[in-house]
């Protein structure tokens, strides 16, 4: 059984098409990128996941049952901390939505902190992290939710070159380490490379996922990988469809002038 099945699904806001037949899936313990151009339909998409939306028509299946909130964990784009309340209070408070008590939350996010390099920060306000820092409170919270799937939407897409890379090596790390299932959004697609056993290219307006990349380099990938010709191949192989959906996007906007 997949953990995320998505079947020829159809999603229109008034009479505009965002997704049209759009179909995947993702097996237990995959590591799976969606690329696409912006305002394509990927945060639409992860509501559908996340159980916060339903299709028009078609099916979107969480772990074998139809998605509902409280089967994926989905990290947003903007890490969303509450800045008056501590690291291990943001934490914990994923696990105290859910009905667990706030000491009980305390004690298991106070258990997970050490993984995310945030050992020592529990009671420092979030005002005092760097950026990857929060990215990883943010995550922390995400994982703390013990779901099947975990959505991230462009976890990495307001850090720095340098740190951007270091959180994505951290979180291959981690990910090994766990095995989580996890669904992630991103516009760089040499983060795509680096941390998926697959990359699915949406092509837009309507959406549906037109071209797919099997990512089998050996792991732990590191950043000597970034280099190698079997990444860089996969990289240009990605950037030529997504270009050429792109294109086709832009022909399609011309002809409906
Ligand atoms: N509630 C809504 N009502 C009307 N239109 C919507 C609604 N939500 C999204 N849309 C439209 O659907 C399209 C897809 O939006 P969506 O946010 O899913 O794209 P995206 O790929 O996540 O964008 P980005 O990459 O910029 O975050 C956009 O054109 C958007 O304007």
């Amino acid at each position: 059984m997949s953990a995320v099945t998505v079947t020829a699904v159809d999603r229109s806001y008034g009479d505009r098409a965002v997704l049209d037949g759009v179909d995947f899936s993702v097996e237990l313990g995959e590591f799976v990128s969606l690329i696409g151009p912006s305002g394509c339909g990927k945060s639409t998409l992860f509501s559908l996941v996340a159980g916060l939306e339903r299709p028009d028509s078609g099916e979107v299946l969480v772990g074998g049952a139809p998605a509902a909130p409280g089967r994926a964990a989905l990290m947003p784009q903007k890490d969303l901390l509450f800045p008056w309340r501590s690291v291990l209070d943001n934490c914990a408070l994923g696990l105290q939505v859910q009905g667990v008590s706030r000491r009980e939350a305390r004690a298991r996010a106070r258990e997970l902190l050490p993984t995310f390099g945030l050992a020592g920060f529990e009671d420092a306000a979030p005002g005092r992290l760097s950026g990857g820092m929060r990215q990883r409170a943010a995550l922390a919270r995400t994982v703390l939710q013990g779901r099947d799937v975990l959505l991230l939407d462009e976890p990495f897409g307001a850090l720095d070159a340098l740190t951007r890379t270091e959180m994505q090596l951290w979180l291959q790390k981690v990910w090994q380490e766990h095995r989580w299932t996890v669904l992630m959004v991103t516009h760089d697609v040499r983060e795509a490379v680096l941390l998926s056993d697959r990359v699915l290219v949406l092509d837009p307006r309507p959406t549906r996922v037109h071209h797919e990349v099997r990512v089998t380099l050996p792991r732990p990938r590191t950043a000597e990988t970034l280099a190698t010709s079997g990444f860089v191949a996969l990289e240009q192989e990605l950037l030529e469809h997504l270009h050429g959906s792109r294109r086709a996007d832009d022909q399609r906007r011309m002809l409906s002038r």
